[in-house]
């Protein structure tokens, strides 16, 4: 059922369009992904779902609301990570979950919101004292605290480590497992696989596809990646005429080839047949990364 309903959305900015005939719905529960590149509308598209920017043309309904025009009643059912720029240097954890739980009529309560995210430690902290690891921790917490029915987290996780980022998907998921709807717009790949139910690539103002990260990788180019480096070159036909294969790339004498289980065995029996030995053989999944970048390039006419 969904939740969030987009039709048409169009943003231009003077003669730029930003958004241009953007539709899409979110489920109640999910975990909905927005990728893209840099310049992609990503944030103008969330922010006009936010109610901060008024779309041009299009329709948005979040939760039955305009946000165009239904600004309060919004903030109210949707939960907004701040930016880092938003929030006072001197402000500590403590005192800025209490300004922020003021703003709503029934919080969440701030203490075991704080033990929750981990930051018990770090009440008394100054915000401008925490690592960006608890930084990104608290505004999830400000996100959480009016008991949201949807969250919006933009770019969650840039700039955090390795351990920090995991920690953080691990937030995420408890988020949707306690019911409340999380728009995740982020530039990485593997987040976005583990984490995101469905996922709309955004391209220069559209969207280019949106599915499942299974469907996505599925719609690249084979969902199998074989390469290998001959012991003497294949020939040119009989690599042409591999089963399910969709691409194949030499490079350095080194080939890459995406195809399917068929084009694996296919692969396997080609170089017994020629007693060719394959050196360094990989065979891997395709990834988010391979459907993102093919869905994304830039393709002449
Ligand atoms: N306030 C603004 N005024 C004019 N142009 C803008 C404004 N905000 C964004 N743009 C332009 O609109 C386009 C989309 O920007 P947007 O920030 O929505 O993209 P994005 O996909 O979120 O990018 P990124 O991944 O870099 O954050 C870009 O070309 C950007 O330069």
């Amino acid at each position: 059922m969904p939740i969030i309903e987009v039709n048409g959305l169009r943003k231009t900015y003077g003669a730029h369009t930003a958004v241009d005939d953007v539709t899409f719905t979110v489920d109640e529960g999910e975990i909905f992904g927005i990728l893209g590149p840099n310049g992609a509308g990503k944030t103008t598209a969330v922010e006009c779902l936010e109610g901060l920017r008024r779309p041009d043309t299009g329709t948005i309904r979040v939760a039955g609301l305009d946000p165009a025009t239904d600004r309060d009643e919004l903030t109210a059912i949707l939960g907004v990570q701040l930016q880092e720029s938003e929030l006072q240097e001197k402000l500590t954890v403590r005192e800025a979950l209490d300004l922020y739980s003021a703003f709503y009529p029934s919080p969440e309560d701030s203490h075991a919101l704080a033990e929750r995210l981990g930051l018990t430690t770090k009440l008394t902290t100054r915000f401008g004292k925490l690592s960006g690891g608890q930084k990104q921790r608290l505004f999830i917490a400000l996100a959480l605290i009016g008991r949201p029915r949807i969250v919006v987290l933009d770019e969650l996780t840039t700039g955090l480590d390795p351990r920090a980022r995991r920690d953080t998907w691990k937030l995420i998921e408890e988020i949707r497992d306690s019911g409340v709807t999380v728009v995740l717009v982020t530039h990485f790949m593997e987040e976005a696989q583990r984490l995101c139910d469905r996922i709309a690539v955004f391209k220069q103002g559209r969207i280019a596809a949106l599915d499942t990260p299974a469907g996505l990788i599925g719609r690249s180019a084979g969902d199998t990646v074989i390469s290998f480096t001959p012991s003497r070159p294949l020939d040119h036909d009989d690599l042409a005429h591999l089963p399910d294969a969709q691409t194949i790339e030499r490079r350095d004498g080194r080939l890459t080839i995406h195809g399917g289980d068929t084009t694996v065995n296919a692969v396997i029996s080609l170089l017994a047949r020629h007693r060719i030995t394959a050196h360094q053989l990989r065979v891997t999944d395709s990834t988010l990364d391979d459907a993102f970048l093919e869905l994304t390039e830039d393709r002449e006419n």
